[in-house]
């Protein structure tokens, strides 16, 4: 049984030419002109694109005392119905638990994933156990492993821990991912605010200004410079962690930056809403910052120092969010965005000629497919990849709005935005997921996806630490020591 794409035009991330796609078990055998085949999908007027990857989500998350509310079955479908075909989740062991148990908790939340998906390690506390586990998780496929900087007390590693878990990263050639910002800080600053009477979900922001963050890309920089290992900087929300990511680039470290659409769109006068709901509603970490600093953000993805665009998709209904009612700290931090992410993008970027559809792609699959090791079995339309494909119609448009969302929280942080450009049609691995307004999301289709370690810039970058690294000096002569 074969499905050709007809009539659209090819865009991938530097390439853009009319052609038909024949798809065949899954994936991608034949690109060129006038293809039949059993079933054709019609694309004319339409851009065949790599379906969206969003290597950011955490999904049925355990956090700040309650669960996000998306689990694998609505946050896929919620990806699927706005173009994203893969997800990339994050497995968190709690304090003392080892990795590999905490993967078989996550492992048992996908059953009714609808798309392909992947997790990332987060190394929350440090040990021997941790160390050997690291290459056990590894061997599983799963080459990415995340630090958090914040949230002191529960997710929060220190500076040695840090060293000590890039150290291993380098080691297994694996990815270290760091939230950056300064947890110590963000926890005085907290507490000052809540003495002073500063309740309120707009003290969120207050408690973790830009500075707090810039300082923390530097420091987690620096870290992963001793250790020798690349670098992804996830949610970078503002020009001070920018800044850090550019200067680093420019002097040839591998320093990766992920901005999200919420922070590209979104600003903090949100948090300055009279009506506590809408306000808390939007209570992330980072915050959202203002308008010069979604400028950087904007100018990074145009110019390359920035790569990718995710959602950090961690949706909390408003009942859950009014646990921190008199007390912002326990707002359970966490928006989502996992449907709109494409969309929105296109509308405030490509529509707007920010973004070219060639860097559209790149920043919303290809560059993140390469980063993790997924390409070209993602992120890419070629013959051999998964036929993961978003037939994006430019033409069709929509008011976002929580009333016909597929996640299963109430509200949405883009309520009301317009938007111009959304999928045609949704596939994941050949199977016709969305058509225009139709779902047809298969509960349990999703697979997990392995990826390999010892990517092209790790070994690229280790040999080029092992090549500078500071030698002993050879010395005749050394002179009796002392007395
Ligand atoms: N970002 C956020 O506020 N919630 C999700 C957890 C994290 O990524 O920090
Ligand atoms: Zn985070
Ligand atoms: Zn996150």
């Amino acid at each position: 049984m074969s499905t050709i794409i007809k009539n659209g035009t090819v865009v991938t991330a530097d390439l853009t030419y009319p052609a038909d796609v024949r798809i065949e078990d899954g994936v991608i055998t034949e690109i060129g002109p006038d293809l039949s085949g059993d079933k054709t999908l019609d694309a004319t007027g339409c851009y065949v694109m790599p379906g969206g990857i969003d290597p950011h989500t955490h999904l049925e998350m355990p956090f700040m005392g309650t669960y996000s509310s998306d689990d694998f079955e609505s946050g896929t479908r919620a990806a699927l119905s706005g173009g994203t075909t893969m997800v990339v989740d994050f497995c968190l062991p709690s304090p003392g638990q080892g990795l590999m148990d905490a993967l078989t908790m996550w492992d048992n939340k996908t059953g009714k994933a609808g798309c392909d998906y992947s997790f990332h390690m987060a190394i929350t506390w440090w040990g021997e156990e941790v160390w050997r586990q690291m290459a056990d998780t590894v061997d599983r496929g799963i080459t990415s492993f995340k630090h958090f900087m914040a949230y002191k007390g529960a997710l929060m590693v220190d500076d040695d821990e840090m060293f000590s878990s890039f150290q291993r990263c380098a080691e297994l050639g694996a990815l270290p991912l760091v939230h950056a910002e300064n947890g110590d800080v963000v926890a005085q600053m907290t507490q000052k605010l809540l003495d002073a009477g500063n309740s309120g979900p707009e003290a969120h922001a207050y408690s973790r200004p830009p500075e707090v963050e810039g300082e923390a890309t530097n420091r987690a920089i620096m870290i992963a410079d001793m250790a020798g290992v690349p670098l992804y900087v996830v949610h970078v929300s503002c020009e001070q962690s920018h800044e850090a990511i550019r200067r680093a680039r420019q002097k040839g470290m591998r320093v990766f930056g992920e901005p999200l659409i919420q922070h590209l769109t979104l600003d903090e006068s949100e948090y300055q809403n009279p009506d506590w709901d809408y306000a808390a509603r939007r209570v992330m970490s980072p915050p959202f910052r203002n308008k010069a600093h979604q400028d950087s953000l904007w100018a990074g993805l145009a110019s390359g120092s920035l790569q990718v665009v995710a959602t950090d998709h961690c949706a909390f209904t408003t009942a859950q969010k009014r646990t921190g009612i008199g007390n912002f700290a326990r707002i359970p931090n966490g928006t989502g965005g996992l449907e709109d992410r494409m969309p929105v993008l296109w509308t405030r970027g490509v529509a707007t000629g920010r973004l070219t559809p060639n860097e559209f792609v790149a920043v919303t699959s290809t560059n993140i497919a390469k980063i993790l090791g997924l390409y070209p079995k993602k992120g890419a339309v070629l013959v051999g990849a998964d036929a993961d494909l978003v037939v994006w119609d430019p033409a069709r448009r929509k008011t976002i709005s929580a009333a016909t969302q597929q996640s299963a929280i109430d509200y949405n942080v883009f309520e009301g935005i317009s938007v111009e450009g959304l999928p045609r049609f949704v596939l994941t691995r050949g199977h016709v997921a969305v058509s225009e307004d139709a779902l047809d999301v298969r509960q349990g289709h999703g697979r997990f996806v392995p990826r390999e370690a010892k990517n092209p810039v790790n070994r690229a970058f280790s040999q080029w630490k092992a090549i500078t690294a500071p030698r002993q000096v050879e010395r005749t002569g050394i002179p009796a020591s002392g007395v």
